[in-house]
């Protein structure tokens, strides 16, 4: 028989009730006061060896630290990375340890006598004594799935599943679920108690950032964490659904889980916005998870940082699948032969011949491909090349299964050795192998001769490629033309040179990158050359130390000394290291808000998981960006082949009903195909709608906000305002946040556009001139509707103009 003694309900079917006010979280069974309190009596023993037995593994991982710290520091370099894989591994430990502090053990099950009998704690860690006895279970671990996934109608073979309430290290409540009464002794009887954990966390005000809900997660959630690691999973949700949340417990149960491979490959979380990213930030540490990369799509090129957005025209060509061969018609571009118009793949064309001299190419000028010729005055001579072995040397290099910088050798070679037979020819003399490399060396030497090269075939960064591409309209039109964009596409396009980049941007300097290749020969005979001084510096700095007597001591070795007279950081770790390298692949990717993301930074983030093992959280119904996704298929099919599986959340844990009834008829107008998740608060403060006279805004505005700051008591304000107002409402509220950085989630008040609330939650939310939102882009509907979904408990619109049709559920005041 199965019976529920608490207020919570099964998330897979519906979601949990409220807990009666009467006796909020209490369960049925008599004698229940003094039945609590022997309970919390029991849990707060067991609670405290789980703190002792924490203090000693602490104390063992902070001397296993200083030890590994001590070790080596004359073995070697075998040795040295040795002991950095040591202290390594010591200080995560370490980390970890000390991250589980609050809310060690949250959750308690015990089984029924046909599964075994026994009672299981779980907690943030696995937990161990001395003979190696378990006691604690990790919520990652398959013997902690039951807590999770136990339901009357399902229950995994529980009696029974209890939550623990704790501040610091005292027990200050439990909350029972009762599965089979029958199951339990008469003792256990008299303890049932019940709690709404998840409501009573929902309750409390928000913070700015978000927390981990290891305690509560849901049935649903569960199934979205504990996926295979293999293939792409897409969870679609509405707002609030715990679509993040439960994807970064995902990372947390995927690291413990798989962690040989992911520890060493890495997590990359990739969110909208650095605001969204520090808002997210602190959940993986306090679940022990540190190894972990989080970036937006305007981070994932290293070294550019791209937080600005392009207008709409220029979003969704850039943000269109054909910019690949408009980036790789860029380079084809800068593969140039004398009297070829730049970089031209087929047949002679009509522009000029070019040369590297700034003379005129081709001895019979520029008046026909078949006469042009690279030209170059050194030395009081003039060394020609004629278009035609140009063009067989570019066209060869082309052939070569090699990016565009590596290519770029054979070029120099070959132009070098063309160069060096005329001169040999004009100087009438024999041009023996031997004395064409001796000419060609000196020749490369020339500056004039580098710059006649580099006009054919010029080493290109990413940036300077695309940067150029873009402010460049002759280029632009050329370029574009060939790649098939129509005039309107090249001329939304077009931007002032030294522009700022914009997020639409990184995604065409990875694929730049692609197709240039880096040339690293300089690069690996510097390092080659670092690694001499290195041993130098390291025999100096074993000097200092036994001078000092700091090596005696163990407490540094000769290395870390180097190191540190240089100025250099020291070892990175996985994640340090992938976020620096752009041709990182990692073991899992998370992708968050992903509707937002266009096919090109698809095809970005997609380089970097190649096995494909992706979590993709979003909403097509909340798509902002004119270059997003309408449908998951569509966007992700050609990459994940049959491997694409969908999940749903259906509960929203964040917006009460009464606000969530205003959304589900915006809904209803924007993307009438999609359901309205279902609020697990069914009551809340009434949304209104309050009618200010323009000229009152300025007044009305800050009266408003002040209301609803003494409403909420502690929490956060959200006024949402369309972008183009942003500047005038964040003036009538001085003391407000008022750019979308991290400060507005430190801020009592912050005012944001619809696109920078995107992802966060806010106490209450005031939306300012609803229709201009919704009228400010095809997607203002939607956006009103992110708007509308980022409360967590109160909801004002504020509108001058009549309110929309959509929103006609609002009940009008007049201010
Ligand atoms: N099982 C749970 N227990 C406690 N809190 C939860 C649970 N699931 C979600 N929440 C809370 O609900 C809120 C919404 O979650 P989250 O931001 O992950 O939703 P979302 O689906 O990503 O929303 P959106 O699409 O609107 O950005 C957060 O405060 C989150 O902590």
């Amino acid at each position: 028989m199965e019976q529920r003694q608490d207020s919570r309900a099964d998330a897979r079917s519906a979601p949990p009730r409220q807990p009666s006010p009467s006796s909020p979280g209490h369960g049925t069974a008599p004698s229940c006061g003094s039945g609590r309190a022997a309970a919390v009596r029991a849990e707060q023993d067991r609670v405290d060896r789980l703190y002792a037995r924490l203090d000693v593994l602490r104390e063992r991982a902070g001397a296993a630290l200083t030890a590994a710290f001590a070790r080596g520091g004359t073995g070697g370099y075998a040795a040295l990375m040795e002991r950095e894989a040591a202290v390594a591994e010591q200080a995560a430990r370490a980390a970890r340890l000390s991250a589980v502090e609050n809310g060690l053990c949250f959750g308690r099950i015990d089984h029924d006598p046909d599964h075994g009998g026994d009672t299981l704690y779980i907690g943030r860690i696995g937990i161990r004594d001395d003979d190696h006895e378990s006691l604690l279970v990790d919520w990652r671990a398959p013997a902690a799935r039951p807590f999770y996934s136990a339901t009357p109608v399902s229950p995994d073979g529980l009696v029974r599943r209890r939550h623990l309430h704790m501040r610091d290290r005292t027990v200050t409540g439990v909350d029972d679920e009762v599965f089979d009464l029958d199951g339990l002794s008469d003792a256990d009887r008299r303890t049932l108690v019940g709690e709404a954990a998840l409501l009573a966390g929902l309750r409390r005000g928000r913070t700015g950032r978000m927390h981990d809900i290891v305690a509560t997660i849901q049935t649903e959630q569960d199934r979205v964490i504990r996926s295979g690691l293999a293939g792409v999973l897409v969870v679609q949700g509405g707002p609030g659904t715990g679509k993040t949340v439960a994807a970064l417990h995902r990372a947390a149960y995927l690291l413990y889980t798989h962690r040989n491979v992911l520890e060493r490959r890495g997590v990359l979380v990739v969110g909208p916005n650095p605001t969204f990213l520090r808002y997210i930030g602190e959940v993986l540490p306090s679940l022990g998870e540190t190894d972990v990369v989080l970036r937006t799509v305007g981070e994932l090129f290293p070294g550019v940082a791209a937080t600005a957005q392009d207008p709409p025209e220029a979003a969704v060509v850039k943000g269109s699948l054909r910019m690949a061969a408009v980036v790789e018609a860029a380079v084809a571009d800068r593969q140039r032969v004398p009297g070829e118009p730049g970089g031209a793949k087929s047949g002679p064309g009509c522009s000029g011949g070019r040369d590297g001299s700034g003379g005129r190419g081709g001895a019979g000028g520029p008046g026909g491909a078949a006469e042009s010729a690279l030209v170059v005055e050194t030395d009081g001579m003039r060394l020609r090349v004629p278009a035609a072995v140009c063009r067989a040397i570019r066209d060869r290099a082309r052939a070569l299964p090699l990016a565009h910088n590596l290519a770029r050798k054979l070029v120099v070679n070959r132009m070098l050795e063309a160069l060096a037979r005329d001169q040999a020819r004009q100087l009438d003399r024999p041009a023996d192998d031997a004395d064409l490399r001796y000419t060609a060396q000196a020749l490369w030497q020339e500056e004039p001769v580098r710059r006649a090269i580099d006009g054919l075939w010029p080493h290109l960064t990413p940036q300077r490629l695309v940067g150029e591409l873009l402010s460049d309209r002759a280029t632009l039109e050329r370029v574009g033309a060939r790649a098939g964009l129509t005039e309107g596409e090249r001329a939304a396009l077009h931007r002032p040179a030294g522009a700022p980049w914009t997020v639409g941007d990184v995604p065409l300097l990875d694929e730049a990158a692609e197709l240039l290749g880096v040339d690293n020969s300089a690069d690996l005979a510097a390092e080659r050359a670092e690694r001499r001084r290195r041993a130098d510096e390291e025999r100096y700095a074993q000097g200092v130390l036994e001078y000092t007597g700091l090596f005696e001591d163990g407490l540094m070795a000769a290395d870390t000394l180097a190191e540190r007279q240089r100025g250099a950081a020291p070892a990175a770790t996985t994640a340090e290291r992938a976020a620096a390298d752009r041709e990182w692949t990692y073991g899992h990717v998370i992708v968050d808000e992903a509707q937002e993301l266009s096919e090109m930074a698809w095809r970005a983030v997609m380089r970097r998981v190649p096995t494909r093992s992706l979590t993709v959280v979003g909403d097509t119904a909340q798509t902002g960006s004119p270059a997003g996704a309408r449908t998951w298929s569509a966007m992700l099919g050609r990459y994940a082949g049959g491997r694409l599986h969908e999940e749903r959340l259906l509960i929203n844990y964040r917006t009460p009903a009464p606000i969530m009834a205003v959304a589900a008829d915006v809904l209803a107008e924007v993307a009438p195909e999609q359901r309205v998740p279902e609020s697990v608060r069914a009551e809340g403060d009434p949304p209104r709608a309050v009618r200010v006279a323009a000229a009152d805004l300025p007044a009305r505005l800050p009266a408003l906000v002040a209301e609803e700051l003494a409403a909420i008591g502690e929490g956060r304000v959200a006024v949402i305002v369309p972008a183009r107002r942003h500047a005038e409402v964040a003036a009538l509220l001085p003391e407000a946040a008022a750019d979308a950085g991290p400060a507005a989630l430190d801020a009592a008040v912050a005012v944001l556009t619809p696109g920078q609330s995107k992802g966060l939650e806010f106490d209450a939310v005031v939306v300012v001139d609803p229709a201009a939102v919704a009228a400010s882009s095809a997607a203002g509907g939607r956006d009103l509707y992110v708007a509308i979904t980022r409360a967590t408990r109160r909801l004002t619109v504020v509108h001058e103009d009549p309110l929309p049709p959509m929103l006609r559920r609002l009940r009008e005041e007049w201010a």
